[in-house]
Order: structure tokens, then sequence, then C-alpha cells
């Protein structure tokens, strides 16, 4: 069935529905991924957005049980130059057109996706609506034109309450602010005893779990909307080792006094390079954010930036001064991605070992 994206700016694209006919307004993004689109229309960060994708062919290895990064995807909609009708994949479970009909999450083919990217890469990311052709065009772009977006995605798919993913080693407190799934398996693998617990968590509460390190996720929206965050991690900061991933990583340098502030299209994709300022060496990093850490604001705080983006020469990883706090704004659990960046979770298990052993020397000599 003939369907159409409406973009704020008036542009306007038709194509071919997929998934549910429910009508959808949304931020639209793009992501240049060649694969791992199960990853990507999974990840929460994606919450109120349209996501559509810069590779032509989506949807050949269908959808599988193992692949997500959230039980139920938060994205708006989502975009294609091609779906494939009838994945191959042993793996593969049911079609992009099944799935999103299961999940009420309108999708949209056969438009030129790279015409769509060029169109942001210009302009800026735009709000847009997926519709049938049966709207009023000209009223649909004034209301995007005027309409606010939601500012509560972090409430919307953080976890509503504590749960524990017990392991024998270091205990992770993680908090998550609309976690990829990736990050607790990062954790797992390394025998973390993790507790999952909701993005309002007090600085009290966390304490109160004996934390040997605290996680701070990824996440939806803009760091500025989650106050009560930046609050919890000044109250933590310093008793205990923190290591923070993208949202994680923008909440840990307001809290620190810096600044961030909206890029104009974001960085989305599985091959953004990043540079390590200490070492030279650079990373091939997944990346999905919209909003960037601003570097000036860094002047009078105690963070210093620890890597850049090579394409933009944004702010990508900064560590605290004083205490063993360290976070970066791409994804090491990569997924979708490579994994050049994976080693930060042993340099994060590094962290809290050195601390404890400082911490007990600390008692013998006391
Ligand atoms: N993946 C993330 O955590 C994204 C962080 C934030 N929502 C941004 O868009 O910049």
């Amino acid at each position: 069935m003939k369907r159409q994206l409406i973009l704020e700016d008036g542009t306007i694209f038709i194509g071919t529905g997929f998934g549910s006919e429910v009508q959808s307004i949304g931020e639209v993004v793009f992501n240049t991924g060649m694969t791992g689109y199960q990853e990507i229309l999974s990840d929460p960060s994606y919450c109120g957005q349209i996501v559509t994708l810069t590779y032509p062919l989506v949807g050949n290895y269908g959808i599988n049980r193992d692949d997500f990064e959230s039980i139920t995807p938060a994205i708006q909609g989502f975009i294609v130059k091609e779906v494939c009708d009838h994945p191959s994949n042993f793996r593969s479970q049911s079609s992009l057109d099944e799935f999103f009909k299961a999940k009420n999450i309108p999708g949209l083919a056969g438009i030129d996706t790279r015409k769509l990217t060029r169109i942001i890469r210009q302009h800026g990311t735009l709000k847009g609506a997926i519709c049938g052709m049966d709207v009023n065009v000209e009223e649909v772009v004034a209301s995007l034109q005027t309409v606010s977006l939601p500012t509560d995605q972090v409430k919307q798919v953080s976890t509503k309450s504590a749960y524990p993913s017990p392991g024998r080693g270091h205990r992770v407190v993680l908090v998550d602010f609309g976690m990829k799934h990736g990050i607790l398996r990062e954790l797992n693998k390394r025998n973390c005893d993790v507790i999952v617990v909701p993005y309002n968590v007090t600085a009290e509460e966390v304490l109160r779990l004996s934390p040997d390190g605290i996680m701070l996720s990824n996440g939806p929206g803009d760091p500025k909307d989650v106050p009560e965050a930046i609050e919890m991690i000044n109250g933590v900061l310093g008793k205990v080792p923190l290591f923070g991933i993208c949202l994680g990583h923008q909440l840990f340098a307001l809290a620190g006094g810096a600044d961030t502030e909206r890029l104009k299209f974001g960085h989305r994709g599985s091959n953004h390079p990043v540079k390590d300022l200490a070492t030279g060496k650079v990373a091939i990093t997944s990346q999905n954010h919209g909003y960037t850490v601003n570097e000036e604001s860094l002047n009078n705080t105690r963070l210093t930036v620890t890597h850049k983006a090579l394409n933009d020469g944004t702010i990508e990883g900064l560590k605290h001064l004083d205490y063993p706090a360290f976070t970066v704004q791409y994804h090491p659990e990569a997924s979708p991605g490579p994994e050049d960046a994976n080693h930060l979770f042993d340099q994060f298990i590094d962290m809290i070992k050195t601390s404890k052993k400082v911490g007990e020397e600390v008692c013998q000599n006391a």
C-alpha cells in the first residue's frame, strides 16, 4: 500500500508501507551501518525517532531471537530503500514486515534513503511523519513545525524497578537510561554481579547496594532532560569507580560542570573513527548520538578529553582528573559494529580492582 514520509520542511517521499499502518511522527535520523538493522531498530536510544538506513537492502536475514538490544523497539518508524520480503537465514524467525506489524510500528520502503540522508545532512535533523496518502499535507507540515516532541524518553525506556543479573565477580550497579543489552552482556561476560537500576535512582540508593563499580548506560533524548541523574552522579563520584557510555558520558560531563549541545545531524553508524589522545591509536567505533559535549565548557572543570572523533573533531571520551571515572561517547559494546573498543570494559574492571586494592591498603594502614 502506498504511504508517505512528510518532512517539516515540506519535502515528501512516497513509497510503500510495511509493518503497521498507524501514523507516527518523530525526529528523522539516518544510520550508515551496512548491517545490524535488528540491533539498530531495537536500540532504546532511538526512542521517539524515525530511523532511516543508507544501506539499500534491509531485512535479508530477518528478525531472530538473539540480536535484540531491548525487548521492544522504541522507534517511531523505520525507512528503507528496499525491504526484503523473504528473509533467508537459519536464525530468522520473521520478516521485518511481520515483526513491525506485531509491534505496531510503521515502516516505509521504496524511497531514496540516500536523498533523504542528504537532506538531513544539509538542513540538520528534521521532524517527520509517516502517514497514508489521504492526509492533508499542508496540515501535517504545519503541525510538524509547531509540535514539540516528548522529553521523557528516558523514563519511557528505563526499567521501572531494579533487578539483578547475578555473577560471582565485582558488583556493578548499572543505571539504565535506556540500556542496550550489549552492555549487560559485556559485564556478564566478565562475571560481574550486576544490579540494573532505574534512571531516577538516588546516590544513596546506589551506595546502599555496595557497588564495586557504577556503569552509566546509553539512552535516548537530550541529557539535560535527566537532571535527577546529574545529581545522582555527583553523589557517587569519587566514592565508587565509574564508567559511562553515550548518554552516560553526556550526563557525566554535565555533572562535572561542563555543557552539552546538539549536533547538526548526529553520528549514527558502525564505522566512526575515534582517536585515543594518549596512545594515538584509532578505533573504528559504533555510534548513535545527536548531542555532544561542548569542548570549551570543560575549561574550568576537573574533566579532561581522552578521545576525539576524526570525522569532525568532537569529543568522544572524558576522564576525571581526581577520581576513577571515565566515559565514552561511542559504543564499546558495539551491537552492531566493530569491537575495537571492547577493551574499555576490561579497563573498567581493572579500575575497580585498583580501587579495591587501594581501599584494602587504606584499611590495613588505619
Ligand atoms: N546512544 C546514546 O546514548 C545517545 C545519547 C543521546 N540521546 C544523544 O542522542 O546524543
